[in-house]
């Protein structure tokens, strides 16, 4: 984003001096079931570095854990497992005292700044709130540091006495931004700072974003999942999924060259201008698994239309393999209910699952399967129907799982100061890339 970045023609931040280096990170929310409930694995070992001066952009869909990655890098969340370090001091481990004095230097922008400020406040106590917590200096320089501010950012000093709901949404923006300003900090997480506001006062508050990174020497980790706006300003970008980060890469090499099946997946489902372009695009099937129960090897396996198959079945075509996965998803489901639900169905109560049969119709009807896996298809169809779903659910996996579904891959770096989570960066596997020309498909240019 700014001229003053570390990060060299490749992206690649100054790797012995990071502002941010954030390592092994996990933070789960417990269940509010008594027993047996499980946590939401919002953030599950998340590691990377962000260089001084440096925009980090973090994407992904909705509830991958962007919003909680951002709150536990600023210990607003209490975070289970991994170290955040802060020019050079680990801050997971700071005391009260010293985690207050920290949260100096590092500051947060929320998408709706005003949500957590008690609306009986005008926008001067709100700038000046920070100050007054801080003991900053005398009251006539927190005044004066105030309305110093609220002219940075474009607000006019009879601002000083109004209140937030007399606003736009874009000068409530500029109030947030302020206040995180207020203490001079270095580092800032912007999340879904402009996502609120009409595209034209998006453009103004990203100019003075930009412009006071410049003017402060300040380090941003913008979140966003509009990623027009991350590609445009981000230097540096890590792609999320369900907790985990598959991708950390220079903004333009990760948008024109994704390495990871999941940004591919997420870039490819952008909607392109030109209907020309992308006509055959990779498509994300379905919603991301729930993070409660997250897939047992590569979170994205589930949906990895590159997941590595038996060499029996790599000749499969990719609505076949989608076919069985999906009916896979409804056998697993369906293994996973108690004996009890299971009882009750058999007894025609509680919940009616559509009849097998039936299910097994409506996915393969149309297509054509070579003959062992029509075997084995039909065999799991009549175990299924005669209430042998577990067995079904384990002659499916011996048949048709790989290294995907059973471990979790390492982030592997891939060149270029490029880093992805997958198991087709192993050596006896055809990288991502490879594997995509080769079946013919489009990949974003
Ligand atoms: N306080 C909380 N208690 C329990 N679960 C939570 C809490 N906050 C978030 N979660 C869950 O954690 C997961 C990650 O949420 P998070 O808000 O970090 O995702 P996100 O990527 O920022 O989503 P969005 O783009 O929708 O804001 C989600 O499944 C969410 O429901």
């Amino acid at each position: 984003m700014s001229d003053s970045t570390t990060a060299d023609d490749a992206g690649r931040t100054d790797a012995s001096n990071p502002l941010v280096t954030v390592d092994g990170l996990r933070t789960y929310y417990e269940s509010e079931q008594l027993v047996g409930g499980k946590p939401v694995k919002a953030v599950d070992g998340v590691s990377f570095e962000i260089g001084r001066g440096e925009t980090f952009g973090i994407v992904g869909e909705s509830g991958c854990g962007k919003t909680t990655l951002g709150r536990s890098i600023l210990q607003l969340e209490d975070v289970d497992e991994g170290r955040v370090s802060f020019d050079g001091t680990d801050v997971t481990t700071l005391g009260r005292r010293g985690l207050k004095e920290w949260r100096r230097d590092a500051q947060m922008v929320y998408q709706n700044p005003m949500s957590s400020i008690n609306e009986r406040m005008t926008v001067g106590e709100i700038v000046r709130e920070p100050l007054e917590v801080h003991n900053w200096e005398t009251a006539a320089s927190r005044r004066e540091r105030v309305q110093e501010l609220l002219d940075r950012v474009g607000l006019r000093p009879e601002h000083y006495h109004r209140y937030p709901h007399q606003f736009s949404g874009g000068q409530r923006q500029r109030v947030g931004i302020a206040r995180a300003l207020a203490l001079e900090p270095e580092f800032i997480v912007l999340d879904e700072p402009v996502s609120a506001l009409d595209v034209s006062v998006q453009a103004k508050i990203l100019n003075l974003l930009s412009d006071l990174q410049e003017e402060f020497g300040l380090t941003y980790m913008l979140i966003a999942h509009d990623l027009s706006v991350v590609r445009h300003i981000c230097d540096r970008v890590g792609v999320m999924y369900l907790g985990k980060l598959m991708e950390v890469g220079p903004t333009e090499r990760l948008f024109t060259s994704p390495q990871n099946p999941y940004t591919r997946s997420l870039l490819s489902a952008i909607p392109q201008p030109d209907p020309d372009v992308g006509a055959d695009r990779i498509t994300l099937r379905g919603t991301p698994p729930n993070p409660r129960d997250p897939p047992a090897g590569c979170v994205f396996s589930t949906r990895c239309p590159f997941a590595i198959r038996q060499p029996e079945h790599e000749e499969l075509g990719d609505e076949q393999w989608a076919a069985i996965a999906q009916f896979r998803r409804m056998i697993r489901e369906r293994a996973s209910s108690t004996t009890l639900e299971r009882a009750k169905q058999r007894l025609g109560m509680g919940t009616q699952f559509t009849p097998i049969r039936e299910v097994a119709e409506d996915l393969f009807g149309s297509l054509t399967y070579p003959e062992a896996v029509e075997e084995t298809l039909t065999r799991a169809t009549e175990l299924v129907a005669d209430g042998d779903v577990t067995e079904a659910r384990d002659l499916l996996d011996d048949e048709f799982s790989t290294v995907c579904e059973h471990e979790s891959p390492q982030q592997h770096e891939v060149g270029n100061g490029r880093s992805s989570r997958c198991h087709r960066h192993r050596e006896e596997y055809r990288e991502p890339g490879d594997y995509l020309r080769d079946a013919g498909d489009y990949l974003p240019e």
